[in-house]
């Protein structure tokens, strides 16, 4: 991308695409945002953090990331969506203004690299007719393959027959409990220990080492949830009141804007058990606002969801992101 403004919001992107779009879109708007490179991932890509910032030195912060599960396309057009609806409304929206002047923003759009380029990859069809040359697995017709489903991350150790951990599993806290797999096959493989992938052991470094990060999104697809702690037990976090208010008054606020109705309250009652979840990490580390939304739909499209949604899913997204950001702001 030379300029963001050739870049189309309402359409979804190629790993080079955003990576493109990240570099025109910093060097457009270096007054308030900058990139951060918080580590490498299994295969050895670069991990991105937009920071948005007015300035102050590790003024205390929010975190926002999206597409830890590779299939789930909608959350990383939201977070592009999202990064330039902060630098448009900086200046203009006096709550989005305030925020910015006292925190900065860090939103990491692409969070499992290596398993979002998988998703666009095409299968090698077995028994494909070749091209000619010869060469069977070569794939000779685009379209939807069963990698666009693909939710993990793609690391592989020896002697283990399946590939990837799911980064949502792998998270110290309640790791390996019940909501969580052990086996390396499994969609919600925890991991051989907590941290042990690069995707995730970059967050928890940079978030330990900032110390000053008050709030911690995770948005993932779909069924159309704001949640929080706990996953990894049907116990009441401390702050239940606080958080189930300020998720009733987001999911309000997102309501609003297309009339979507959100689930709100803790995973484990309004969800299923889930140990080891980036939410439950950051709670326990005393990072008190810590959210996870499932976006839209409830099924109808699921993970495929058309790129029509796009804007109109991270508008209404925006409301309930900005809610909670103001309550931080404010507490
Ligand atoms: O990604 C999901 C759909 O692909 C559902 C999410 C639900 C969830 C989200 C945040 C914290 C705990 C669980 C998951 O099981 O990890
Ligand atoms: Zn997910």
């Amino acid at each position: 991308e030379r300029s963001t403004s050739s870049f189309s919001y309402s359409s979804y992107h190629t790993l080079e695409e955003i990576y493109s779009w990240i570099d025109s879109f910093v060097t457009e708007h270096a007054n308030i945002v900058s990139k951060i490179q918080i580590g490498q991932s299994f295969e050895n890509r670069s991990i991105l953090v937009l920071k948005f910032s007015t300035g102050g030195f590790q003024r205390q912060a929010i975190w926002i990331d999206t597409g830890i599960h590779s299939r789930e396309w909608i959350t990383h057009a939201t977070g592009i969506w999202t990064a330039d609806k902060i630098v448009s409304e900086y200046g203009k929206d006096c709550i989005l203004t305030n925020i910015l002047d006292t925190m900065d923003i860090f939103l990491e759009i692409v969070s499992n690299p290596d398993g979002f380029a998988f998703t666009h990859s095409m299968a090698r069809m077995s028994g494909a007719p070749t091209s000619g040359n010869g060469l069977s697995n070569q794939v000779i017709h685009p379209g939807l393959s069963q990698n666009r489903l693909w939710r993990k991350n793609k690391s592989s150790r020896p002697g283990v027959a399946c590939i990837g951990v799911d980064l949502n599993r792998n998270w110290k806290s309640g790791f390996g409990g019940n909501g969580s797999n052990d086996n390396p096959c499994s969609e919600t493989y925890h991991g051989p220990y907590p941290h042990s992938e690069p995707e995730v052991s970059a967050i928890v470094k940079f978030i330990t080492d900032h110390r000053n990060i008050k709030a911690l999104i995770s948005i993932h697809s779909y069924s159309q949830m704001l949640m929080y702690p706990y996953g990894y037990s049907l116990e009441p976090v401390s702050s239940k009141e606080e958080l189930c208010n300020l998720s009733k008054s987001a999911a309000q606020a997102l309501y609003k804007v297309h009339g979507m109705q959100y689930t709100y309250g803790s995973i484990s009652t309004t969800l299923y058990m889930a140990s080891g979840v980036t939410v439950d990490w950051a709670y326990d580390s005393g990072i008190k606002y810590s959210f996870s939304f499932e976006l839209r739909d409830t099924g109808q499209y699921g993970f495929l969801l058309p790129a029509t949604q796009i804007i109109p899913t991270a508008q209404e997204t925006w409301m309930a992101i900005r809610t909670i950001m103001i309550h931080t702001l404010n507490h």
